[in-house]
């Protein structure tokens, strides 16, 4: 009621405005006596004293409603306005007893009509704790079902850390398998680079093995050069032999010639013997011319001594010639059996040499061994051919002056025959008869001699013929020379270029042997890489089958992965829907209550065996959140005792007691602090008197870190998970306090520019924008801890009645949380203000002066401006005061209806502070008992 009164004073007027506000107020059924009074029925408003007690008979219907007073209204067309503007009406102004008659049953109405309120009021009590039944039924099966939530989320969290395990380990086996397989291929790229050398010299080598193979064709064509010119030597040969036939022909005609010769010889010997009878007969008929027959028998045997002796000369040259002949004839068989076996040699050779080109060489110096020998057997055959020619030619010439000679004598014998017969004719003109058969017998001697002349000039014919012969054959000799030159010089040239190129061979035979060993080293070498390489594609195959089985196990594991992903995306979204639906039902503004230890100073003033000043439920349903302040009334002595002391309730969200660590503060408010990640605008302020520990709950120190560091470790880790999700989050800080209503940067030592001042604004999306406030990007708790400290040296801090080091102004620590990720196309927007307000003391206990007077006062405004927004925005009113302070201006986004805010109520536990205690309590359960709307999360 005291809260009614407060926010208004609506006091129900009907049952079902009763109901409703029961409802309200069973949800935010916590706080102090005000709160707890709420609770209660609202019998205050009528509670006039019970029906029950006039003994008044009640009827009541089976709905346990006392229907008396509806149907007394029924009755009497009754309402409850006009029963109380009812008055008592006597038949004048002094006519009590009238008066008093008419009261009886005025009051009987009101009797009955109070009764029925009350029953009335009953079964609203009745249906409140059904419905408060039902509502904590309800809120015990989302809470199962939270649970269950969580457990499944926990499993799904346990899975997900499995395959992200397995997933991780299969990644290290792929990561490994690429390794190796990398590993595979660098030495497969290795080996086919060995390969490619190797190809490449193979390359290489076939290139000098074709060159060789050109060279060998050309030895090749150089040794069918050399077959052809052992043709030509064959044909030659063949010449040779032909010509030797021809000789030995021409020889046979020689002999047929010689024979012929003979047979002439022997004819003219039958002359000879026919003229040797005829100069017998002559001689006989000369006889009778006795001196000149005598003579002429004397010349004629002269001559016939000549002529035999020419005869015998001849004989015994044509003999000579004969036997030369013969003798050449059996030197050139000889040579034509010798060049026949050297033919043979040669041909037997030149298949040798066709075989191997070793052997033709042999052959070849072979051939040429029997070459020069031919040569010399040429040159000998030459000289033999030029002396037989030399004399052949002394002889013919012999033969010639001889035949000269012989004529010159024939002509002399004839002339002085025919001057001895002209003599004789002279002497025997007289004998003119005699002489004319002597005559005639000349003529016929005449005749016989022409014949001998004819066969003069026949066998003259046939000398110059066999000259011309010879002179053919000294031709063809010299053509044979000529041959045989060009065949020495031919044969010295190919013998010299064939010396070369088997030089050149055998240097390429060797080149190519080695070259061989080498090919055959590269082949082996190429069939080992070949092989190794087949190895390594066999290895690499079932390396890329295990790959591909693990590719197919990881895509598989990837999927699993993903639907974890998804599930726990999913799970996610339900946490934070559950989380917010969790936070409404605790009211998106909660109020955390926390004591501080008492100092040894507050120890001392204590009472040693008193009870506490602070006092914690630690049963039923308020365990953990109600409190109670025990407050002395005997304010001399600012001692308590049981009989003086006024004790006030109060609930909370959470009380935390003396002992609680920072840790478990933090663990409260962590869920909130994960909302500003989620996109949502938090806000956490510590309030309290000076002194309460609200720097210790807000900053902390090193040792005992408080809110504030602890948040952005959580923020810092947090974000770091959510990364795997595909969140990216830019977090900035900016630090201020307000002193004295107005703002300050507390990172910056710089002055405002003259006449400028920090002012904020606020866009539709709740984004706030600070002039010449400094907004730092931070990554780390070390970023952060530096620039705390950097704030915390910067703040303006005073020593005050309350506290040594006491803060004098709000310092709100800013956070701006942009996350986004692509994935799901999502950008959230966080903000998170902390804020530690400065000490809230009454001015009479601070007795502050001066300054200290308009710090506090200045506090106290903003506190209270605080306070009032809180209050305006609870009870829905269209104007919320956000401009009344700096603080809540600054503030309005987070504590708006779509936003989320926590209080600290920090609460010094000693006696002397308890009035100060009381004060930040009763704040603290105004506050509490507000709902400030449903948050709203900032998704672009
Ligand atoms: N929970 C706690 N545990 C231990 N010591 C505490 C606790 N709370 C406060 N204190 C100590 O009490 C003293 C005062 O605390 P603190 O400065 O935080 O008060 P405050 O409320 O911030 O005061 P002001 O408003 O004047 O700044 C400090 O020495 C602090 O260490």
């Amino acid at each position: 009621m005291e809260q009614n009164k407060m926010y208004g004073s609506r006091i129900p007027r009907a049952p079902k405005r009763a109901l409703k506000t029961l409802s309200q107020n069973e949800v935010n059924a916590k706080g102090a006596d005000g709160a707890e009074t709420k609770l209660k029925k609202p019998r205050l408003a009528l509670d006039n004293g019970s029906a029950g007690k006039n003994g008044t008979a009640e009827a009541k219907d089976a709905s346990g409603l006392d229907t008396e007073w509806l149907e007394m209204a029924e009755k009497n067309n009754l309402s409850v306005d006009t029963l109380l503007a009812l008055k008592m009406t006597g038949k004048g102004k002094w006519d009590h007893k009238g008066r008093c008659e008419q009261m009886m049953p005025y009051i009987r109405q009101l009797r009955a009509c109070t009764r029925y309120l009350r029953s009335c009021v009953d079964k609203a009590d009745g249906l409140k704790e059904s419905l408060v039944e039902g509502h904590e039924k309800d809120l015990a099966a989302r809470e199962a079902d939270l649970e269950k939530l969580s457990e499944k989320l926990s499993i799904l969290g346990e899975q997900f850390a499995e395959s992200k395990e397995s997933v991780s380990s299969m990644k290290e086996k792929n990561a490994q398998l690429k390794k190796e397989l990398e590993e595979r291929n660098l030495m497969d790229m290795d080996q086919k680079v060995e390969i490619a050398s190797l190809t490449n010299d193979l390359a290489h080598n076939k290139k000098v093995s074709a060159e060789k193979a050109q060279e060998i064709a050309k030895l090749q064509d150089n040794y069918v050069k050399s077959q052809e010119y052992a043709q030509n030597l064959q044909d030659f040969v063949k010449k040779l032999k032909e010509d030797t036939q021809r000789m030995n022909e021409s020889l046979l005609k020689i002999q047929e010639e010689k024979s012929e010769l003979v047979s002439s010889l022997n004819v003219s010997k039958g002359n000879e013997e026919q003229l040797n009878e005829k100069l017998r007969g002559s001689k006989e008929l000369v006889s009778e011319l006795k001196s000149q027959q005598e003579s002429l028998g004397e010349t004629l045997e002269a001559m016939k001594a000549d002529h035999a002796k020419a005869l015998e000369n001849m004989a015994s040259a044509f003999k000579d010639k004969e036997a030369e002949a013969k003798e050449r004839f059996d030197c050139l068989a000889e040579e034509k059996r010798l060049k026949e076996r050297e033919l043979r040699e040669v041909e037997t050779e030149h298949k040798k040499v066709c075989l191997t080109l070793e052997k033709c060489e042999n052959n070849l110096e072979s051939n040429r061994e029997s070459l020069r020998q031919l040569e010399i057997k040429c040159d000998s055959l030459q000289s033999k051919m030029a002396e037989e020619e030399a004399k052949h030619e002394q002889e013919i010439k012999k033969r010639i002056d001889q035949a000269e000679a012989e004529k010159e004598s024939f002509e002399r014998t004839r002339q002085a025959l025919e001057s001895s017969m002209e003599q004789k004719c002279k002497e025997l003109v007289d004998t003119a008869g005699q002489l004319s058969e002597t005559r005639a017998v000349l003529g016929d001697c005449q005749a016989q001699l022409a014949e001998m002349q004819g066969v003069y000039d026949r066998a003259k014919s046939e000398l110059s013929a066999k000259t011309r012969e010879c002179e053919g054959k000294t031709l063809d000799l010299q053509k044979a020379r000529e041959e045989l030159n060009r065949y020495h010089e031919i044969t010295g040239q190919s013998a010299e270029n064939m010396e070369k190129l088997m030089v050149k061979s055998r240097a390429l035979e060797d080149q190519n042997s080695t070259q061989n060993d080498v090919l055959e080293a590269i082949k082996s070498q190429y069939e080992m890489v070949k092989q190794k390489l087949s190895l390594y594609e066999v290895q690499n195959g079932s390396i890329n089958e295990q790959h591909q089985i693990a590719m197919k196990e990881l895509e598989a594991k990837d999927r699993l992965l993903r639907e974890a992903e998804e599930q726990i995306h999913e799970g996610e979204m339900l946490r934070k829907k559950l989380h917010n639906q969790i936070l409404e039902l605790k009211g998106n503004i909660r109020v955390f209550c926390r004591t501080r230890p008492l100092t040894d100073e507050e120890a001392s003033a204590e009472m040693p065996n008193g009870a506490p000043t602070i006092s914690y439920t630690s049963q039923g349903e308020k365990s953990g959140k109600g409190l109670q302040l025990h407050v002395a009334t005997n304010k001399q002595a600012k001692k308590r005792s049981s009989s003086g002391e006024s004790c006030y309730n109060f609930d909370f969200d959470r009380a935390f007691q003396q002992d609680a660590s920072q840790e478990e503060v933090f663990e409260e408010i962590s869920q909130l602090v994960q909302s500003a990640l989620d996109g949502y605008k938090v806000c956490i302020f510590a309030y309290g008197q000076t002194g309460s520990g609200k720097t210790h709950t807000m900053i902390g120190n090193s040792d005992q870190p408080g809110m504030i560091p602890r948040s952005l470790e959580q923020i810092f880790q947090s974000g770091e998970k959510m990364k795997e999700q595909g969140w990216d989050y830019t977090i900035s800080v900016s630090m201020m306090e307000i002193y004295n209503e107005e703002y300050k940067d507390l990172l910056s030592k710089k002055k405002l520019p003259a006449g400028k001042q920090h002012t904020v604004k606020h866009d539709q999306k709740g984004k706030t924008t600070m002039t010449y406030m400094t907004d730092v990007k931070v990554t780390s708790m070390e970023k952060v801890e530096s620039l705390l400290a950097k704030a915390m040296s910067l703040r303006s801090v005073a020593a005050t009645q309350c506290n040594e080091h006491s803060s004098r102004s709000h310092f709100v620590f800013r956070l701006n949380i942009d996350g986004a990720n692509q994935s799901l196309g999502q950008n959230v927007n966080g903000v998170l203000n902390l804020v530690d307000l400065a000490g809230s003391e009454r001015l009479s206990k601070s007795q502050a002066t001066g300054d200290r007077l308009k710090e506090t006062q200045s506090i106290n405004k903003s506190l209270s401006a605080l306070g009032d927004v809180i209050m305006a925005i609870n009870n829905g009113d269209s104007h919320v005061p956000y401009r009344n302070s700096k603080l809540t201006w600054l503030l309005q986004p987070c504590l708006g209806n779509q936003s989320k805010a926590l209080m600290f109520v920090n609460v010094a536990p000693s006696q002397e502070s308890a009035q100060e205690t009381l004060c930040s309590l009763r704040f603290a359960s105004k506050v509490n008992a507000c709902e400030i709307g449903t948050a709203k999360r900032f998704v672009s």
